[in-house]
């Protein structure tokens, strides 16, 4: 049973991570879907993306639910936040520009000596390393993304226009064609332009009795869309963009997945995102996701850091 996580009421996230080395736990056994999804608490974008799951059970032509969405959240940032787009990260670790990574604290001892005297480098002291981030854990790993346990969540890189007509997405859109009325009818509601940076938490449709129910309600995964990219094909943003949209995406996930409650959600799990068709390398991905650091709001009182992600390469 997870114990709720009391949060340090100062000093930094870096500081509070390092007595945080606890692995993801959801403990809780499954209870019944969500019938209505919770609004994240805590963030502004609470009322983000995730889909009401539907509830008319079994029938894969059901009619997509979603909720209005407020796409451009402005979310209070730190004083070490630098940046306030939606697809900023806003960790300061430079992941939002080129992946290099900065050191977004000033130090109080680093200092400008007084006009017309030279600095003495050897007394200073030493600006403290900044702590890498260990937020999300990414564990590659070779095998099928679907075979998967139910309350898995299935994370994929996705374009804002409503299609997953190539690559893995279109593997999804097979398997799972009620989560991608969900997905396309949350691009229809809204712009490319307010959706990228963002994600959609697609919950399964309520389990069928016994041995029945379509075979998406029965495999109960979550879908979790990552909107990396406005468009797609040729149109299909630059790499740099798509990485800068990357890792707000994924705080913005996991803010969803927080918000389903310890007990529903299983393991995480993604495809080497954006390393196909947007044809971004896949480290770049992997560490633009590595180097997002979370805040408490981010991952919820369910969850414990540093969260583990299974990303999964076909062979
Ligand atoms: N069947 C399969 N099973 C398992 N792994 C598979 C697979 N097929 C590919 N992979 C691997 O999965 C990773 C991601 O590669 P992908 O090319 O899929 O995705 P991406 O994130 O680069 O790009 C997203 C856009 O692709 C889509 O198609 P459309 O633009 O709609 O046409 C979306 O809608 C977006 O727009 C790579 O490691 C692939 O080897």
């Amino acid at each position: 049973m997870p114990t709720k996580r009391t949060a340090a009421s100062s000093g930094q996230d870096s500081t509070r991570r390092q007595f945080k080395q606890t692995k993801l736990n959801f403990g809780r056994p499954p209870s019944q879907p969500q019938q209505r999804p919770k609004q994240v608490q805590g963030g502004e974008d609470a009322v983000g993306l995730t889909a009401a799951p539907n509830e008319d059970q079994g029938d894969e032509t059901r009619k997509p639910q979603t909720k209005n969405v407020k796409t451009n959240p402005e979310e209070p940032e730190e004083s070490s936040v630098v940046g306030s787009t939606p697809a900023d990260d806003g960790n300061g670790d430079g992941d939002d520009a080129d992946l290099t990574t900065t050191t977004s604290a000033p130090s109080p001892t680093s200092t400008s000596p007084p006009a017309g005297q030279a600095a003495a480098p050897s007394k200073k002291t030493p600006r403290p390393k900044p702590k890498p981030s260990s937020s999300l854990r990414i564990i590659d790993k070779v095998g099928d993304l679907f075979d998967a346990p139910p309350r898995t969540v299935l994370i994929h890189a996705c374009n804002c226009t409503g299609s997953w007509g190539g690559g893995i997405a279109l593997a999804f859109k097979k398997s799972y064609p009620a989560a991608y009325e969900v997905y396309n009818a949350q691009c229809k509601q809204t712009t490319p332009d307010r959706l990228v940076g963002k994600a959609l938490l697609i919950p399964p449709p309520p389990p069928p009795p016994a041995a029945t129910g379509s075979r998406e309600a029965q495999k109960q995964h979550y879908i979790g869309c990552l909107f990396t990219s406005k468009r797609y094909g040729r149109a299909r943003d630059s790499p740099e963009e798509i990485l800068k949209a990357t890792g707000p995406a994924m705080r913005h996930l996991m803010r969803q997945i927080a918000a389903e409650g310890g007990g529903r959600v299983g393991e995480i799990r993604m495809c080497q995102i954006n390393s196909g068709l947007f044809d971004v390398p896949w480290p770049l991905s992997r560490k633009a996701i590595q180097s997002l650091e979370l805040r408490d709001e981010d991952v919820g009182e369910h969850l414990e850091l540093p969260v583990d992600i299974v990303a999964y390469s076909r062979d």
